[in-house]
C-alpha cells in the first residue's frame, strides 16, 4: 500500500477497501456500492436524493398554468423577484419553506410541501438536477430556472 493511499482523508460517502483476490486497494461508493479503483477526489454521487421545490411559473413557462393561477401573466423578472422574497423570508425564518411552497408554488407538488419525493440523475430537467444534487442535506439553493419557470430548491435526503 503506497503512502498516498492513506493520506489525506476520503471525500464524504467513499470507504477504502482491499480487493481479497488481489490485495489492491479499491474505493467503494456507500450510498451506490459502485467500487473504482481510482481515489475519488469528490464526495459520492448519492445515486438518489430527495428534495422539495417552490416554483414561480411566468409567461414564458412551457406551461403557463397552474392549480393557483388558470393563466400565468407575470413576466420573468416578476417570478425571480416573488421567489426572492420567498427565500429571504425562510433564510430570515420569518416562514417555512413548507408554509411558502404549500401557498405559493405553481407546481403540483405544492400540495405536498414542495416535496418531490426520491430521484436519480435523468429524471428532472438538466439546471434543476445539476443544482439539486450540488445540494447538501438541508441546504436552500439559490433561484433556479428551467423550462417551467424559476425554482428554489431544498434538498431534505
Ligand atoms: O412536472 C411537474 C410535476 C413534478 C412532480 C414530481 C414529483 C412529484 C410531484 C410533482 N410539475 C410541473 C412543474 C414542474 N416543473 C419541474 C421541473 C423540475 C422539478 C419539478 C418540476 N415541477 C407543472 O405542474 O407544470
Amino acid at each position: 500500500m503506497s503512502s498516498q493511499e492513506n493520506e489525506a482523508p476520503l471525500p464524504e460517502g467513499w470507504e477504502m477497501r482491499t480487493s481479497r483476490s488481489t490485495g489492491m486497494t479499491y474505493f467503494l461508493n456507500m450510498y451506490t456500492k459502485k467500487s473504482q479503483w481510482e481515489r475519488p477526489e469528490a464526495p459520492a454521487d448519492p445515486g438518489e436524493i430527495r428534495c422539495s421545490h417552490l416554483l414561480v411559473k411566468h409567461a414564458e413557462s412551457r406551461r403557463p398554468s397552474s392549480w393557483r393561477e388558470e393563466n400565468i401573466t407575470r413576466t420573468k423578472e416578476e417570478a425571480l423577484e416573488l421567489l426572492k422574497g420567498y427565500r429571504k423570508q425562510i433564510v430570515a425564518n420569518d416562514a417555512t419553506f413548507t408554509d411558502l411552497a404549500s401557498k405559493y408554488s405553481d407546481c403540483s407538488s405544492a400540495k405536498r410541501g414542495g416535496d418531490l419525493g426520491l430521484f436519480g440523475r435523468g429524471q428532472m430537467q438538466a439546471p434543476f438536477e445539476e443544482e439539486a444534487f450540488k445540494l447538501k442535506v438541508g441546504q436552500l439553493s439559490r433561484p433556479v430556472e428551467t423550462d417551467s419557470g424559476v425554482h428554489i430548491i431544498l434538498r431534505t435526503a
